[in-house]
């Protein structure tokens, strides 16, 4: 600010107050206030007020370091504080602190100046209902009597005005730039201060200003009369002669309604009750026009009852070289004469403050938006979160950029829900998104990432709790929605130095089981028994396992070590408390477990394991937040492209690649997307782990998700398959063409929105489709076959008999009775191994998925046996593989096999268990329950009419497999396909 005549006794700004103006200062700053530069201003220069908008907290938040330790001060006491909160406890801060400093000037004018204006949310503009909330919550929050709400000169800006005043709120009504405006404003003012004496209530403490803004109307109206005169307009002369006088004209004017209406006898009774004139504040006072002189528009409107703002450069030069002199009321004539030329002219001036309105409230928004995001970098820089990932289109050919048009305006819901709506409803969870069913008691996933950072200490005690017990080991006992995520976190966090190691055991299978046993130290072991429901078999039967084991190895019993996470009143609740578990953690019970993993199902097992939880939702709600009605493109874009796959289109195989140990995401999501759409007919049939191959070796039915960290190239394998991939052919339905969506991450940590993407985006693709994502009826299905099986062995120490319709060597093959004859006729009555397998790979149709159901140990020998054998009859068969182990996936993907569309061909895979394991206080060993699960799989999936074939191994199983990829192999080259190709 120029110094030049600062601190003198006597200065032109000193003097304006002897003219009846009060100037005020264009300007706040948290060191503003703090150095006493403000103070300075106030007692040695005469100001006596200041005012704020958005523009102005954006220069002094949005820009520079200023405000960088207040926000991580702030974020340090509470770092669930989002960016509105912010810059809401900054601002307001800023304004008590000008209040203060403008106090005494408050006290010794009896409150008729003193005064600091704190402008509404510029986005409320045009909403009467939240104006006056927002209005009362600020003066309410700043709590000083020398405040004043600032309102824009809208409809509802002014009509509010009336409202707010007769609540006795101090208003400043900004954004003014006609006359006709200004009066409607005045008139509110007059009409609330009437309603307060109505209601006979005290009007002395009443204010308001009318912000007139002045240098704009010039800019505007200049540079209108600049075009005409480049375009050689004939009345150049006249309109040359009017460049730099409307505004100060419009300003006179304003005044002269002013004084014409403090003459009136309807003033004259409300001052008789102490009432106070509103003052007209001339804003928008520095100078554009270099032309013209840098105080010209201050020297033009010196009054009583004015007020004057002013931004620190108009003011040091006020200060500097400022001629004081009363120039209003001014010549009325002139300037009516002056607006009168305006209009002979043809220049619209009401047309103009229309548009100075609505730019002014634009551009308002726009500074307050800077503003935020540039809190958001900050808040972000501090709590250690980075930017919000985004999908991005895979662009495939020329089909994508057709497709990105169509989708990017069309509406897939019904003809009343458009995107951002059916966005709006997600978060007022009405279940008539989806079927109107019993979805809106599914939905608290949504809130699930702040109801975590909310509870986050009880998990930083669990951790802390966990190190200090000295567990080398933590072991996780759930199925699917209980074991996938926590997987993923374990797979791509590892073993944190210092902290136990994260296993996670989701297997009937007894090779697995033992294995499992034998990896840990189980006195050093913490397991996590974890169950929404309590009663799924799985994790209630390896409890028993472990527990024993535990209490062998410990020589006590060990409940100490053991920590329950399950919904609350399961039956798991009461075990845990039965057996003096050292915790139990509750689910919310209105998450079902695929969208479970941001709860304490994916937090308890992350938090004990030493990784980041606070990072993860942090990350998890950047992207809720992102998931609002207004910025959630990016989900709603993926959830739209996986929805119009998923809506009857066969290019409904999601392909997911995800590169390093991003490919440990596949299991999570495949969960996510198979059991939420795959029912009635419809599913996304997600295909995980199948790695990229030539393109002759696929149909047209892939959508791809590509999931890399930033930085790392895309797959070449599948850069080449979408570079030669060309739907443009498809036929009529556009949508068919999509190939799908990359992600790029630029941390681990940014897990946590994808997590929440996802799930957002599988919602949005059911409602799309017109399904409950929320049940999973044929996943209940199959385990009331097992339960069925299981009694009667309970019964009769058996499993019902069953006999293979053939048998080669070793390999015994079993089929209800309706595939069993369409086998064997495909065979032509050969019952080898080769003819049998051969008879259900023709049954493979283009646009079909080929299911490899292995009811074995998952370890890494039998994965890269069934990668080996899944990608073999991929490239034969040219269609969708999926290689999954029972019982893992009928928590998962075993709903959409049977719930979804009729194109699966499956092929289970069982055998002989050479080593069974007991389960203490269970009539039945781990290798019957898995026997048991795998033939209530396959009549499920019979009943359901699927093409199903069993192959049972008896025997040495590693031979087993062998014989059967060697026979794969054989009837794959003797298959139709193959042979027709
Ligand atoms: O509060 C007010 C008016 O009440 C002022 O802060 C007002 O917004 C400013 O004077 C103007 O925004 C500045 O306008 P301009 O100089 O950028 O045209
Ligand atoms: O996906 C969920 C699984 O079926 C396990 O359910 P649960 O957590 O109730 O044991």
């Amino acid at each position: 600010m120029a110094e030049a005549s600062a601190g003198r006794t006597d200065n032109p700004l000193k003097r304006l107050a002897g003219c009846g103006q009060a100037p005020w200062l264009d300007f706040i700053s948290r060191d503003f206030i703090a150095s006493g530069d403000l103070y300075k201003l106030v007692q040695e220069d005469g100001i006596t007020g200041v005012t704020s908008n958005p523009a102005i907290f954006e220069k002094a938040i949005g820009q520079g370091e200023e405000y960088a330790p207040e926000i991580a001060r702030l974020l340090q006491e509470d770092k669930l504080l989002r960016r509105e909160q912010i810059y809401e406890r900054l601002a307001i801060e800023d304004i008590r602190g000008a209040c203060e400093v403008l106090k005494p000037v408050y006290e010794a004018t009896s409150g008729r100046d003193g005064y600091v204006s704190f402008e509404v949310s510029p986005f409320l503009a045009h909403d009467s209902w939240e104006t006056e909330q927002e209005a009362h919550r600020l003066w309410e929050a700043v709590d000083r009597p020398n405040l004043m709400i600032k309102l824009p000169a809208t409809d509802v800006g002014v009509e509010e005005t009336k409202t707010l005043t007769a609540q006795g709120i101090n208003v400043n009504v900004t954004l003014l730039f006609s006359v006709a405006t200004y009066a409607r404003v005045l008139e509110a003012y007059l009409r609330g201060l009437e309603q307060r004496v109505a209601r006979g209530k005290d009007i002395r403490q009443v204010a308001g200003v009318a912000s007139f803004f002045i240098s704009r109307i010039d800019s505007a109206v200049d540079g209108e009369i600049d075009r005409r005169l480049a375009e050689g307009d004939p009345d150049s002369a006249a309109l040359k002669a009017l460049r730099g006088k409307v505004a100060v004209a419009c300003g006179v004017l304003a005044y002269a309604h002013l004084q014409e209406v403090l003459a009136s006898p309807r003033w004259a009774a409300l001052a008789a009750k102490g009432a106070q004139p509103q003052r007209l504040l001339w804003a928008s006072t520095s100078t554009k026009d270099k032309a013209y002189s840098d105080t010209k528009y201050v020297e033009a409107l010196i009054g009583p009852h004015t007020v004057d703002t002013l931004p620190p450069a108009t003011l040091a030069a006020f200060r500097d070289h400022g001629t004081v002199r009363q120039s209003l009321p001014g010549d009325v004539e002139a300037a009516r004469a002056v607006i009168a030329e305006a209009e002979r002219l043809g220049l619209d001036l009401p047309k103009m403050s229309e548009k100075l309105l609505a730019e002014g409230c634009t551009a308002f928004e726009k500074a307050f938006e800077t503003l935020l995001d540039a809190v958001e970098a900050r808040r972000m820089e501090v709590l250690g979160i980075s930017e919000p990932i985004a999908p991005k289109l895979i662009s495939c050919k020329a089909a994508y950029p057709l497709w990105v048009e169509e989708t990017a305006s069309c509406c897939y819901f019904t003809p009343e829900c458009e995107d951002d709506e059916l966005i709006q409803r997600i978060w007022a969870r009405d279940p008539k998104v989806w079927t109107g069913g019993k979805e809106g008691e599914w939905l608290g996933w949504l809130s699930a990432p702040r109801d975590g950072l909310e509870h986050i200490k009880q998990y930083e005690d669990f951790a802390r709790d966990v190190k200090a017990g000295g567990y080398t080991d933590v072991l996780l006992l759930g199925m699917g929605g209980s074991s996938l995520g926590p997987e993923v976190l374990k797979e791509v966090f590892g073993h944190v130095p210092g902290w136990p190691e994260l296993h996670v055991l989701d297997s009937t299978d007894p090779e697995q089981v033992a294995e499992m046993a034998a990896k840990v130290d189980l006195a050093k072991t913490l397991f996590i028994v974890s169950s929404k429901s309590g009663s799924t078999l799985e994790p209630n039967i390896l409890f028993a396992y472990f527990w024993a084991a535990a209490e062998k190895a410990l020589g006590k019993a060990p409940g100490a070590h053991f920590v329950a996470v399950t919904d609350p009143n399961s039956s798991m609740e009461k075990t845990a408390k039965e057996h003096g578990f050292g915790h139990i953690f509750f689910g919310n019970a209105q998450i079902g477990g695929r969208y479970s993993v941001l709860s304490p199902f994916g937090m308890v097992p992350a938090a004990a394991a030493g990784y980041n939880v606070r990072g993860l939702l942090e990350n998890a709600l950047l992207m809720a937040d992102q998931c609002n009605p207004e910025d959630a493109w990016d989900a709603l874009s993926l959830g739209k492209g996986l929805g119009c796959v998923g809506s009857g289109s066969s290019s409904n195989k999601v392909t997911f690649v995800g590169s390093g140990k991003l490919a440990a995401v596949g299991p999570w999501l495949e969960q996510l997307l198979a059991e939420s759409t795959g029912k009635q007919g419809k599913a996304l049939i997600p295909i995980i782990g199948e790695a990229p191959g030539a393109p002759d070796k696929y149909g047209e039915d892939r959508f791809f998700i590509d999931l890399r960290m930033a930085g790392e190239t895309q797959d070449p394998k599948l850069k080449a398959l979408l570079e030669v991939m060309d739907y443009s052919l498809a036929p009529d339905w556009v949508d068919e063409k999509y190939p799908g969506y990359e992600i790029q991450m630029d941390n681990l940590l940014q897990l946590g929105q994808v997590f929440y993407l996802f799930e957002f985006a599988t919602a949005v693709a059911a409602a799309m489709m017109e399904i409950n994502p929320f049940d999973q009826p044929d996943v209940e299905a199959s385990k009331v076959e097992t339960r069925k099986l299981l009694s009667t062995y309970e019964q009769t120490g058996k499993l019902p008999p069953e006999e293979p319709f053939a048998v080669d060597g070793d390999l015994a093959f079993y089929a209800d009775p309706r595939n069993a004859e369409a086998l064997k006729k495909a065979a032509g009555g050969r019952t080898d191994a080769v003819s049998l397998l051969k008879a259900q790979l023709e049954r493979v149709k283009p646009g079909d998925y080929v299911g490899l159901l292995a009811y074995i140990a998952r370890t890494p020998g039998h994965i890269a046996w069934a990668q080996e054998v899944r990608h073999m009859l991929r490239d034969g068969l040219h269609v969708a593989t999926a290689a999954e182990f029972g019982p893992r996936f009928l928590h998962s993907t075993g709903q959409a096999y049977k719930g979804g569309p009729n194109t699966g061909v499956f092929l289970q895979v069982t055998s002989d268990k050479a080593k069974d394991l007991e389960i203490p206080g269970h009539p039945y060993t781990f290798g019957v329950v898995q026997a048991a699960q795998a033939r209530g799989d396959f009549d499920v999936l019979a009943a359901r009419d699927r093409r199903a074939l069993r192959v049972h191994i008896r025997g040495p199983l590693e031979e087993g497999l062998k014989k059967l990829s060697q026979a794969l192999q054989i009837a794959l080259k003797e298959a139709d396909h193959v042979r027709g190709s």
